[in-house]
């Protein structure tokens, strides 16, 4: 075994993570996390909004610290790892690009829907030209089928991106079809590619798993499952397995289970588990950022948000139509009451 790193790991609890507690995070809260995370040796820390940066509205959810005093926070206490940022166009903006870049961000994590990669040239060469590292992440890749996402991936390399993603957003991916897809893209690329997982169906290990046993070297986690929905594939169970096969991330699987156990547990106000909400997430491929959203609009119109979760997934509603998840309570609920009359 070698020191260089085999498999970089993105820790995204202070992005994703973002979801699951209702953009709460505080100063204080990220310079621990960050700062447990960049000494256990953890490359790449994501940090923003869940909804990537400019994401604090009332749409998607407002944040209690403004993003940018969290980005720096971050970078004041990484002297390692590189702190990313993600980014969906039209949610933020080459503006707020360039502030977190001055801060200090080094990575730009360009995000789009998985058939709308044309929406991220502009900001993958700003990226660039800001010399940060960049990454086209392919959201809801559930949705299309293989050559599809080939044809998407191969534009997120045109415009310049160093990665692209696999983006299991609905934790809906079964491991075959992990397989297929990043297989698909390591013989058609020629530049890294990575798998974000959710672990709504339990399957998130199982598929980062096969992602690299196909090629995949960029490898998304959360610690303590800090994500939405059930969270993404564990960061400090993936660090331990790694190391039990032989591949090395560079991170101390002790120090990694104490940013778990002594960090992350005590923001937690329940721990994060799969739920009969998140289990729905991904057994009917709705985005799992949507589960809080459902259920303040189950408990609103009091019904069941199950019901919500699944006919989002008929609608194949995707990320930037959370406005829906209130519109489709509505309906149901309106329906139900003509049942009861
Ligand atoms: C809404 C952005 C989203 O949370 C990005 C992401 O992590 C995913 O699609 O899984
Ligand atoms: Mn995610």
């Amino acid at each position: 075994m070698t020191n260089a790193r085999d498999i970089f790991i993105t820790e995204v609890a202070l992005r994703d993570g973002s979801h699951a507690i209702a953009h709460q995070f505080t100063v204080d809260q990220v310079q621990k996390v960050a700062k447990s995370l960049n000494d256990a040796g953890v490359p790449y820390i994501e940090v923003a909004h869940g909804d990537g940066l400019s994401g604090s509205s009332l749409q998607y959810g407002l944040s209690r610290t403004n993003e940018m005093e969290l980005i720096e926070a971050a970078v004041s206490v990484a002297d390692r790892a590189k702190i990313a940022v993600l980014l969906i166009p039209g949610i933020g903006t080459v503006k707020e690009l360039k502030e977190a870049a001055k801060l200090g961000a080094k990575m730009a994590r360009i995000a789009t829907h998985v058939t709308e990669a044309d929406v991220a040239p502009q900001h993958i060469a700003a990226a660039k030209e800001l010399g940060m590292e960049t990454v086209g992440f392919l959201m809801m890749s559930h949705m299309a089928p293989v050559d599809k996402l080939v044809e998407q991936a191969k534009k997120m390399e045109s415009y310049g991106a160093d990665t692209v993603y696999v983006v299991d957003s609905a934790g809906a991916l079964l491991p075959d079809q992990v397989r297929e897809k990043i297989r698909a893209l390591k013989q058609s690329l020629g530049i890294h590619i990575g798998f974000h997982g959710h672990n709504n169906l339990s399957l998130a290990m199982a598929n980062s798993l096969v992602a690299i046993e196909e090629g995949a070297t960029r490898i998304d986690g959360s610690v303590r499952c800090l994500g939405a929905g059930a969270g993404n594939t564990q960061t400090e169970v993936l660090t331990a397995v790694l190391d039990r096969m032989g591949i090395h991330t560079g991170i101390d699987v002790y120090k990694m289970m104490d940013v778990a156990e002594e960090t992350v547990a005590p923001i937690l106000q329940t721990p994060q588990e799969i739920t009969r909400d998140s289990l729905v997430l991904g057994y009917a491929g709705v985005y799992s950022s949507f589960a809080l959203h459902a259920k303040r609009a189950a408990a609103r119109f009091g019904i069941d948000s199950r019901d919500i979760l699944i006919e989002l997934g008929k609608r194949k509603v995707v990320g930037g139509q959370e406005d829906m998840i209130v519109d489709v309570a509505a309906e149901i609920a309106n329906v139900k009451s003509q049942e009861m009359l």
